[in-house]
Order: structure tokens, then C-alpha cells, then sequence
């Protein structure tokens, strides 16, 4: 099928390559030129593992960018919308972006004759297909809902670091439509994905993402809660949740407590699940606990760094992760940068090391030492802070010897105190 995707982020870009990879023609659009030229030298415009291959292999082949949606809408059956949604300053949905995509698509398909579909595929609270997206789009093409275009929602569940491996190796797709035939085209699109397609209606869809991501947070904050609890009574909360996650219906997946969760979805889309059942009058208090202990999570790391190194003013600080996970660029709602915030308050020299998401730190902070190794941030510092779980910082040892005082405070359970020489202080947040 002829397909054009609206925005070329890190959902954007992969479903792009993905849909190509599949044998779809596919089109992306962007406001933003630099990624529409990226795309079309075969250049990934964010780090994914596997998306660089996909990209060259499909580029000014079945696989282009352009920033005309008149061109992608007339050369293309179904388009989805994957923009933003980010958070407003209350914490609900800032569909602002959305409204915009969706003028700009629907007038485009003013011009275009035969029916055309329309996917979201952002995640987007419940109503807004059908409340938002459907009457913007009939306003802006003059058309009509399900007699001359069909509008679905198809929410997606790819995790950043392995999103061509979950695209491709989906556990479920689900479809939710106005009308049975959009339905069904939308589901032939993964007709050669080994997964079931749920069908549904789009508020279903739409639910069923934000529940997704609502209970793996939940369950992230719950092993937080019970890691807290467990560090204050000197038990290691990694071996109660081993044998907690054995049990087949709660099972040993995102039970690993920490310094809590980031990224650029579970914060915002717990939040905007609040805002909206605020809105409709029910007042959510687990979900606003959730997101209460992930708060209070990474302010522990700097209650333990007080306790072993006292006052850091003037003094180097090392921040080993900046990464909200490992295997990504994306900084994004990072617990790394509440620390580093405290840290610059408290008049600490931070200095930081990520072997990959350092770039995008320096956008938003400037004045902490950027260090190529963690070898190097750890020179002369007083402690170091252990944010993100890199692999390579499981291996790490002799490193810590070139610290001035030898204080590590492990946020993500990397560090085998075994492994380490007596005279390093070593401290789990939760275990
Ligand atoms: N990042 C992730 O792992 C996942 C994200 N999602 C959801 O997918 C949606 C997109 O997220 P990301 O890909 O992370 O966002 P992103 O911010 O990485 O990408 C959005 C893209 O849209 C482009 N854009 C903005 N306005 C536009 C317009 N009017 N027309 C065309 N392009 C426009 C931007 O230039 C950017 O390239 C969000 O709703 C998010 O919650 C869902 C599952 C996973
Ligand atoms: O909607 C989204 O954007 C996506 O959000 C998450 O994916 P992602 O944010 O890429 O990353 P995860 O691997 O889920 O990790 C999120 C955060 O939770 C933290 N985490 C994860 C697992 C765990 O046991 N403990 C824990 O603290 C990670 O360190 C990270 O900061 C979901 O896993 C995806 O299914 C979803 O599509």
C-alpha cells in the first residue's frame, strides 16, 4: 500500500522504515527540513539500532521525505500522524501539534480525489480521534467522515533502543476505527507481522495505550516504594522482586528499582491519563501516587551523596549516565537531570559522562564538564552518581581508584560491590 507518515521522530521514522521494510511505498513528511533531506540520503534522523540499515536500504527507493503534504496525500492512501504530544504546563495533552498536522493534512486532502484514511497514531488521550482529529480534518478538506475519508487510531508500542525489533516483532496491534473498512485496511497494512490485530473502536485504542504505559510505571514505582522500604530494613529489593516476579500473573518485568522512570512517554502519558480523569471528575490517586515516587526517587541519590560526602560545593561530583535508559540518545524526562539541577544549586563542578546522549544534555545544560570517558569524570571527584543502567558501567572498577573520595551511589543496581576494592564506600538507592 501507498502509505505517508506525518512526522519523522522516533516513532515517525521507524514505523517509515519499518512500513518500507514490509514493502509499502512510504512518504514522510516533516516541518523540519534538515530530517526530510536526512531521510532522503538514507540517514536516520534519530539513533535507533537497526533504523541507519532500513533507512539506506529503502532511501529514494519505496522510502522519501518531503515537506509537501500535498505531494505525500495525493501519492499515498493512508496517512498517520505521529507528532508529538507532549505535556502543557498542567501536565495534560498539548494537542496543539496534532491541530496543526491535522489542518495541514486535511487541507491537502481537499485537493485529492477518492477516499483517503487517516491513522493516529501518537499517542493521544481517550476522545480525541473521534472529538478532535475527525472534526478537524472534515473542517479543514470540506469532506466527510467515513463516506469520503476513514479515520483510525492505532496507538504504538515500540520502546526507544529496541523500536525496529518491537515494530517488526510486535505482541499486539491494535486497530480501533470508525468504520469496518478503514479497520481493515489499516490491519492489512501488518498483514506479514506474525500478531493478531485487536480491532476496536478508536477511544478503546486509545485507552488501551495509555493503561499500557500507566501500569508499567505503576509497577516501576511500586518496586520503588517496596526498594525503599527494603534498603531501610537491609533487604536487597532486586532479591525479593526475583522471586515476587516468578509468580506467572505478576511476572519479573519492570520490577527493577532505581532512580526512577524518564523517557519521553511514561511521565507525560500518566499525566495526561490524570488530566483527563480530572476532567471528567474522577480524581485518580494511585496514578498521581505513581508519579509522586518517581519524583521523590532521584532526590534520594542526592540524600545519599549528603550522608557519604557532606558538602559538594566547589567540589567535582561525577554523573555517570544522562540517558533516560540505556541504548538511546534521548534525554528526555532523564532522571539524570533533576540531579544535575540539585547538584548545580548545591554549587557542585559536575562532571558527566554518557557514551551517547551527551549531545543532546548540551542543549539544555551548559555549564557541567562533558567528559569523554568515565574514566575521566571520575578523576578527582568526591563521589559519583550512577544514573542510567550502560552496560559498560557494569564493568567498571579500577576506574574508581583516580577519585579523590572514593563514594558511589548506585542508582540503577550496576555496580557489583564485590568487584570493588575495600576502600571505595559503595551504596545502592534501594538495596
Ligand atoms: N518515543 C517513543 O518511544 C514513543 C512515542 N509514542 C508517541 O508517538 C508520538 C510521537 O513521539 P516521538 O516520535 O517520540 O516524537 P518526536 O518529537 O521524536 O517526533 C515528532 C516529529 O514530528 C515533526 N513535526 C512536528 N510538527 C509537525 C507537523 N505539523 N507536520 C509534520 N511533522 C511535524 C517534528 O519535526 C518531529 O520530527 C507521541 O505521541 C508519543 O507519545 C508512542 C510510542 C513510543
Ligand atoms: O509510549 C512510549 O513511548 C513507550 O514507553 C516505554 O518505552 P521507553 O520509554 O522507550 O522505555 P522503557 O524501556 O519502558 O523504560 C522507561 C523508563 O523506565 C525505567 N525502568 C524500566 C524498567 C524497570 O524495571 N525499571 C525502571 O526504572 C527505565 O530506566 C526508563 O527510564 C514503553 O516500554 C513502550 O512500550 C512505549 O511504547
Amino acid at each position: 500500500m501507498k502509505v505517508s507518515i506525518i512526522g519523522s521522530g522516533y516513532v515517525g521514522s521507524v514505523s517509515a522504515a519499518c512500513f518500507a521494510e514490509l514493502g509499502h511505498e512510504v512518504i514522510c513528511i516533516d516541518i523540519d527540513e534538515r530530517k526530510v533531506q536526512m531521510i532522503n540520503d538514507g540517514i536516520p534522523p534519530i539513533w535507533e539500532e537497526g533504523l541507519g540499515d532500513l533507512m539506506r536500504k529503502h532511501a529514494e527507493k519505496n522510502l522519501i521525505a518531503t515537506s509537501d503534504y500535498d505531494y505525500a496525500v495525493q501519492n499515498s492512501d493512508v496517512s498517520f500522524i505521529c507528532v508529538g504530544t507532549p505535556s502543557n504546563e498542567h501536565g495534560n495533552i498539548d494537542l496543539s501539534i496534532v491541530g496543526h498536522a491535522c489542518k495541514s493534512l486535511g487541507m491537502a486532502m481537499a485537493k485529492k480525489d477518492g477516499f483517503h484514511i487517516v491513522v493516529v497514531k501518537s499517542t493521544v488521550v481517550p476522545e480525541t480521534t473521534e472529538e478532535i482529529v475527525l472534526p478537524l480534518l472534515e473542517e479543514h478538506s470540506g469532506k466527510v467522515a467515513g463516506k469520503d475519508f476513514g479515520v483510525a487510531m492505532n496507538p504504538e508500542f515500540l520502546r526507544e533502543g529496541k523500536a525496529v525489533y518491537d515494530f517488526m516483532n510486535p505482541d499486539k496491534i491494535v486497530v480501533g476505527s470508525i468504520d469496518e473498512r478503514t479497520g481493515a485496511l489499516v490491519a492489512e497494512l501488518y498483514r506479514d507481522l506474525d500478531c493478531e490485530v485487536t480491532r476496536t473502536t478508536p477511544r478503546t485504542a486509545e485507552m488501551i495505550k495509555y493503561v499500557n504505559n500507566s501500569f508499567l510505571a505503576t509497577k516501576i514505582s511500586f518496586s520503588n516504594e517496596i526498594g525503599n522500604i527494603c534498603k531501610r530494613l537491609g533487604i536487597d529489593t532486586y532479591e525479593v522482586m526475583k522471586a515476587v516476579g516468578a509468580d506467572f500473573r505478576i511476572s519479573e518485568y519492570f520490577l527493577n528499582s532505581g532512580a526512577g522512570f524518564g523517557g519521553s512517554c511514561f511521565p507525560k502519558d500518566v499525566r495526561a491519563l490524570i488530566g483527563k480523569s480530572k476532567e471528567i471528575d474522577y480524581y485518580p490517586s494511585l496514578l498521581e501516587s505513581v508519579i509522586e515516587v518517581n519524583e521523590l526517587q532521584p532526590l534520594q541519590m542526592l540524600e545519599l551523596l549528603e550522608k557519604h560526602a557532606g558538602n559538594v560545593k566547589g567540589k567535582r561530583v561525577a554523573v555517570l549516565g544522562l540517558a533516560f535508559k540505556n541504548q538511546t540518545d534521548d534525554i528526555r524526562e532523564s532522571r539524570s537531570i533533576p540531579v544535575i539541577r540539585r547538584l548545580l544549586e548545591l554549587g557542585a563542578d559536575v562532571a558527566v559522562y554518557d557514551p551517547m546522549a551527551a549531545d543532546n544534555m548540551k542543549e539544555l545544560i551548559e555549564n557541567i564538564k562533558y567528559c569523554d570517558s568515565a574514566a575521566e569524570a571520575l578523576k578527582g571527584a568526591v563521589a559519583c552518581l550512577v544514573m542510567t543502567e550502560w552496560d559498560e558501567f557494569r564493568k567498571l572498577g579500577p576506574e574508581f581508584e583516580a577519585m579523590k573520595n572514593k563514594v558511589v551511589i548506585d542508582g540503577r543496581k550496576m555496580i557489583d560491590p564485590e568487584n570493588l576494592e575495600e576502600d571505595i564506600v559503595y551504596e545502592g538507592l534501594c538495596w
